[in-house]
């Protein structure tokens, strides 16, 4: 039901995302408030809530959703934690916008799918902030102007300057590869069938036990072939560039926009250091988005049918890491309330 007053959010997990999407919700969005704050780490909660008037700390989600001024969730807790915080928020019919991704894998994403089905309605929007960067979109736009005829091929890379230390060799795939597995959907408008993953010679910095960089093969439907570099030590910085290879032209992306400094013998324009600051807008976009279409009570954006393909693809790319072989993505049909 739209509303006009201003939607009371709970920020479910206050570390790195979830402390940014506090401070975006208070100082950057217009049309809502923080009203709660949730986290396991109780002074972490705690010293948001001070610094914002009428916001509530809380160490158990489910006591956050029962509060009054709670009319919507923003879960950014690790992924393990998503699926008991979605089922809650869904039991009391309220609208989500949950970090990426969704859940782990696709036994716990069918049963989020589940959930949303039995209510009848779309509440979840994932938080696949790609979708809401401005040169990804321009780029979505494009190819589906068809102006440069079909899509053949992908190449993605996706460098970060260095994990945490807790990263493991899967999360390369499903905590990371997982932005190109929902960008290539979206971008292609059709699912990825297979995954291949390939391993050269680590890098020196890669600690051990993780295979950095890999080279990641999706074949889909049409038969686009799309790849991606996936490097989590290269150490100058978080730099995200996609091409689009089509039948009548090239598109890139992700080149930084400048300034360009020419000084010293030198020229060259800065690469961010982080995917703060690189998708700072896309992340605004998203939420601002999210707590509009909620405010007119519609839910946009990428659906738990996105989130339970990018866990099924997640999987395969897990598996095809493990054993070195293709494997084939198994996804069960669209129900209706995704079409
Ligand atoms: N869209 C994007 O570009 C990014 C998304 N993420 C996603 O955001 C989520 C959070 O990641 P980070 O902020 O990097 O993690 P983090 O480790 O910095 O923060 C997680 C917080 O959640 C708390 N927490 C753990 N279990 C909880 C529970 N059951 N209930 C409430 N709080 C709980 C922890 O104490 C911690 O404060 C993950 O799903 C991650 O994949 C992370 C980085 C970038
Ligand atoms: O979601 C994110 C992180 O969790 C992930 O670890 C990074 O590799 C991604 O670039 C970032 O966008």
């Amino acid at each position: 039901m739209p509303s006009q007053r201003a939607l009371g959010v709970a920020v479910v997990g206050t570390g790195k995302m979830g402390a940014d999407h506090v401070r975006r919700l208070h100082q950057v969005v217009s049309g809502a408030r923080v009203t709660a704050v949730v986290d396991i780490e109780v002074e972490r909660a705690r010293t948001l809530a001070e610094g914002i008037d009428g916001c509530t700390a809380y160490t158990d989600p489910t006591a956050a959703m029962a509060a009054q001024d709670v009319d919507a969730v923003l879960i950014a807790s690790p992924g393990p934690a998503h699926e008991a915080a979605l089922l809650e928020a869904l039991r009391r019919d309220l609208p989500v916008l949950c970090e990426k991704p969704l859940t782990p894998d696709a036994a716990s994403a069918l049963r989020v799918m589940d959930a949303e089905q039995k209510l009848g309605h779309r509440r979840i929007q994932v938080g696949f902030m790609r979708r809401y960067d401005a040169e990804y979109m321009k780029l979505e736009r494009l190819l589906r102007s068809g102006q440069l005829g079909n899509t053949l091929m992908l190449h993605h890379r996706h460098r970060n300057p260095a994990m945490p230390p807790w990263f493991t060799n899967e999360m390369l795939i499903n905590d990371s590869v997982v932005h190109e597995m929902d960008v290539t959907r979206w971008l292609l408008d059709q699912e990825i069938t297979a995954v291949t993953v390939l391993k050269p010679a680590p890098s020196s910095y890669a600690p051990e036990g993780m295979d950095d960089p890999q080279f990641v093969l999706f074949e889909t439907e049409s038969g686009a072939l799309v790849d991606v570099e996936i490097f989590g030590h290269c150490g100058y910085g978080y730099q995200v560039q996609a091409e689009a290879v089509c039948e009548r032209g090239t598109v890139r992306i992700g080149d930084e926009s400048g300034p360009w400094l020419s000084a010293d013998g030198r020229w060259g324009g800065a690469v961010t250091p982080d995917y703060l600051e690189r998708f700072a807008d896309a992340y605004d976009r998203q939420v601002q988005a999210w707590v509009d279409a909620t405010r007119r009570g519609e839910v946009t954006g990428p659906s738990v049918w996105d989130g339970y393909a990018a866990a099924a693809v997640c999987e395969a790319g897990v598996s095809a890491q493990r054993d070195g072989q293709r494997v084939e993505v198994e996804l069960i049909e669209r129900p209706a309330l995704y079409e």
